[in-house]
């Protein structure tokens, strides 16, 4: 992958037009925080990038997460990759998991500091577990670039910190729809703001300021 580019983009539900259509190119290796106010279009954006791109290496951290609550934290990991085994190996593993694949899941699990839940039921989890089990499982899929809705919406200031440093490790090539806009800052190398379904501002992270970004909101 060089650079990912959307090119007339546009989002519909029925007649009405919430986004573009818009023009955007991301370069290997560059993180977008996509930022502005709740129902500007951020998460149309992000369908659409996904929609396009999918076959290209996508993988999408969605904003409801997407866990199937009925299975373990490590099953819900591992569909992460899914797609990378044959089918017969997927249907062992529901039954029982191969050593490997537990090996190479609880450490990930640790880092996010919820190995102690590998066992437990996607179900019986806070928001804030769930969403690292939603982010491990985005990790452990891997790819060219990570498509996430607000990935850190439900945690804390350091377990905010914890995660956005793993996902960032994990995929240098990002985009990422935020809402804390200081962490967004940190993270990431460039800004896109959306605003009534359009690109209101784009701008390197380092030259702005969380107060240039308040006329979004
Ligand atoms: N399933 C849907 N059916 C109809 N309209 C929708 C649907 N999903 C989103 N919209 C509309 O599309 C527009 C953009 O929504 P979107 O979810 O992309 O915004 P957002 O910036 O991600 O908001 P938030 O920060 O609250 O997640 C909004 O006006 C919303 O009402």
């Amino acid at each position: 992958m060089s650079t990912l580019a959307l090119t007339d983009a546009v989002a519909d539900y029925g007649q009405q037009r919430v986004l573009g259509p818009l023009n955007l190119t991301l370069q290997r290796g560059e993180r977008v925080a996509l930022v502005g106010k709740s129902g500007a279009g951020k998460s149309s954006l992000l369908a659409v990038m996904y929609q396009q791109w999918r076959g290209r290496g996508a993988a999408l951290m969605p904003q409801e997460l997407g866990l199937v609550p009925s299975l373990s934290v490590f099953h819900n990991v591992y569909m992460g990759a899914l797609a990378s085994h044959p089918t017969w190996y997927n249907l062992v593993t529901l039954a029982k998991p191969f050593r490997r694949d537990v090996a190479a899941i609880r450490p990930l699990l640790a880092q996010l500091s919820i190995e102690e839940k590998c066992w437990a039921m996607a179900g019986e989890l806070s928001g804030g577990q769930r969403q690292r089990v939603a982010a491990a499982r985005a990790i452990h899929q891997g790819g060219e670039v990570l498509l996430a809705d607000e990935p850190v919406s439900a945690l804390d200031g350091p377990q905010s910190e914890a995660l956005m440093v793993e996902l960032t490790q994990a995929y240098p090539t990002a985009v990422l729809a935020m809402h804390d806009v200081e962490l967004a800052l940190r993270f990431t190398d460039r800004v896109i703001g959306i605003a009534d379904g359009g690109i209101a501002l784009d701008a390197p992270s380092a030259r702005l300021t969380a107060q240039d970004l308040l006329p979004l909101y």
